[in-house]
């Protein structure tokens, strides 16, 4: 559905984003990664059409050109009438998106509902909480049905609670249409993306599924624990490449060679061990995206 190509954007003498390609499949959710200042909302502002790039080329829905009826998008820091309601903003961006009166009023009103704000459509924005605003700015990214839905920081600015809210309703949102968010957060990608596209300081650092970060930081540490006492028995196996102990009962070990865990194992039941645990040493997802950006 969309298609970016060596996408460049240099604002006078800072280059914000360098040479960024990537995909976006129909029905993917994509987060788009990386920490302050990286490039991500000048990456979305240019794929939403708010910005030039100096060079490169944006495909959506195979034109060259990005129609915007056919995308939503939510600012970072999203401004609202305080002074409307939020049955009226909804109206008003639909009419905006140029939705016929029958459909925008049927449309704000299925919106309103699907972000839970049914009960506070006819009160001020104003006086709505950053949660409550952030729900009704996804509303209004949505209410002419695009294919394709753009989030700058969506739940940046939220409190735990309304952080949930909107991963629960992006949750939702992805079994009908595609979605390319930003975040900083590794653990908000984590909750609802398929697919991750790092940046740092304006380049892709990495892109693919959490299953193949992971797999990124593969180690060939294994842990042994057991039962009884391995201080003086494990250093004498001439399969160990290196050793380091956790306690008595266990070690952190590296082989020789690939047999040489399976020598371990059967020199363990041979001496009569009672083995507690045996498994390959793994990175935490943070840990393999922290790896991942400082490379
Ligand atoms: N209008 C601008 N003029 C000059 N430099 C800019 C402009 N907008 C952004 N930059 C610079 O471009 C780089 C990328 O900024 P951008 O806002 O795209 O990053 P970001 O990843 O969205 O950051 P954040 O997470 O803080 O929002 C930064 O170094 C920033 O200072």
């Amino acid at each position: 559905m969309l298609t970016v190509h060596q996408l460049t954007k240099k604002y006078k003498n800072q280059l914000a984003v360098e040479g960024l390609s990537f995909t976006i499949a129909n029905n993917q959710c994509v987060a788009l990664l990386g920490p302050n200042g990286s490039g991500k909302t000048t990456t979305l502002n240019m794929l939403s059409g708010l910005l030039r790039p100096t060079t490169g080329t944006i495909q959506f829905l195979g034109k060259p050109d990005i129609n915007r009826l056919e995308l939503g998008y939510l600012p970072q820091y999203p401004a609202f009438p305080p002074w409307m309601t939020a049955i009226e903003y909804l109206h008003f961006v639909g009419k905006l998106s140029g939705l016929a009166k029958k459909k925008r009023q049927q449309n704000s009103e299925e919106m309103l509902a699907f972000v839970g704000l049914e009960k506070a459509k006819g009160k001020r924005i104003g006086g709505f909480s950053g949660g409550m605003k952030q729900r009704l700015g996804l509303a209004q990214a949505m209410i002419h049905e695009p294919k394709l839905l753009i989030l700058d920081e969506p739940v940046s600015a939220l409190d735990p609670e309304g952080r949930r809210d909107v991963l629960e309703i992006m949750q939702e949102l992805k079994k009908s249409m595609a979605i390319l968010f930003s975040t900083h957060v590794l653990h908000d990608a984590e909750q609802v993306c398929d697919h991750i596209v790092m940046l740092k300081d304006g380049r892709m650092k990495w892109s693919g599924s959490l299953v193949d970060l992971r797999h990124t930081q593969q180690t060939e540490t294994f842990a042994l624990e057991v039962a009884e006492k391995l201080t003086e028995w494990l250093p004498s196996k001439s399969y160990i490449r290196d050793l380091r102990f956790l306690s008595p009962y266990a070690a952190e070990i590296t082989f020789n060679h690939d047999e040489g865990r399976n020598l371990l194992l059967a020199d363990c039941l041979k001496d009569r061990f009672t083995i507690v645990r045996f498994e390959q040493k793994s990175y935490s997802l943070e840990e393999a995206y922290m790896e991942v950006v400082n490379q």
